[in-house]
């Protein structure tokens, strides 16, 4: 069956919908974890992902359920990308703030110190986990405004030193250099709330935070403190938690941030490339073939 519905599944319907089910093909809204999987049946042999990112999916549960797991990598590396540098240039010159005063009339004249930004050119650029979109994001950065390149990531990526003069740092140094640090690790127990309110102290008063990652990967509540005493200069989110965030929390409309709606692979190409790879692992994991994409389950 196909969902029918505009809104995901809650937990109830997902729990009553699987059964006897021999593969799903999920979204990264769609928690699937021992319940889901035990409520399927026995016959369940793969959980396809329409995501890079396989958070929703507990691969341990998995894994004891004999059950694979595919996830959709590369086809979206550019469009998400792409859509950090969106952000980043829009925090850094306050494209909504901007935007708001003259779709609500509050813009009165040019004035030489209105909605000053910041710009990239020749500054710091901290990227907080050096995989596929980390990389394709630290490219445009680097060739595109001549930034200086600093990361995180588990181990040296000698690539990103040789081609882009990249530095493999510790995170305390790379908040402390940076002008502008994007968010690009996976979510997992050892990186949820890995920015909190100690690593918003060490950020420089300049800079501006980017996360296209997982809302989770950022302590919402430190982040509100520090943009809103001026800790940090603004941020731009793809991605928040909850998705949606309601209209009443305090980080939607907070003068400095700009959020969207988790757009990271929105374009026709990534979303087409990404259905695919999701049809491809499906078919492929209830038929018993390798899966195109793979996620190991350790
Ligand atoms: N906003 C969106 O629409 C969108 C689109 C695609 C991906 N994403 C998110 O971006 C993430 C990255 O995607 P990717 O294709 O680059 O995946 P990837 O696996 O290539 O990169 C993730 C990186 O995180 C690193 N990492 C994990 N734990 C770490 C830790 N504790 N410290 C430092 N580095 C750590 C991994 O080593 C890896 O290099 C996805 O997991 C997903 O959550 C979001
Ligand atoms: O992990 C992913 O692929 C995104 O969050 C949605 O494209």
């Amino acid at each position: 069956m196909v969902w029918p519905e505009e809104l995901p599944p809650t937990p109830e319907q997902l729990l009553e919908n699987v059964v006897g089910c021999d593969g799903l093909l999920t979204m990264l809204s769609d928690r699937i974890d021992a319940k889901v999987m035990d409520a399927a049946g026995e016959q369940l042999r793969v959980v396809s992902n329409y995501a890079v990112g396989f958070n929703n999916i507990d691969l341990s549960a998995a894994k004891e359920h004999g059950v694979r797991v595919g996830n959709t990598p590369d086809v979206l590396t550019g469009s998400t990308a792409d859509l950090a540098v969106t952000l980043l240039l829009a925090a850094a010159r306050r494209v909504e703030e901007g935007s708001a005063e003259v779709r609500e009339g509050r813009w009165g004249a040019w004035k030489p110190a209105a909605l000053l930004g910041v710009e990239p050119e020749g500054k710091t650029v901290g990227v907080v986990g050096m995989g596929r979109i980390g990389k394709a994001f630290a490219e445009r950065m680097v060739r595109g405004w001549n930034m200086r390149l600093l990361y995180t990531s588990r181990s040296e990526q000698e690539d990103v030193n040789e081609s882009l003069g990249g530095r493999r740092v510790e995170l305390d140094q790379l908040l402390a250099e940076s002008d502008f640090i994007s968010v690009h690790v996976a979510l997992t127990d050892d990186t949820r709330n890995l920015l909190d309110a100690a690593a918003f102290e060490k950020m420089k008063p300049n800079a501006v935070l980017v996360n296209t990652a997982r809302g989770e990967v950022i302590d919402q509540d430190a982040l509100v403190e520090a943009i809103s005493s001026k800790q940090i200069f603004a941020a731009g989110l793809d991605v928040t938690t909850p998705e949606p965030l309601p209209p009443s929390h305090p980080l939607v409309g907070l003068p400095g941030v700009i959020i969207l709606p988790h757009i990271g692979s929105a374009t026709d190409t990534s979303r087409c490339g990404m259905a695919e790879i999701a049809v491809d692992n499906i078919l492929a994991g209830i038929e018993g073939r390798p899966l195109r994409c793979e996620v190991p389950l350790g």
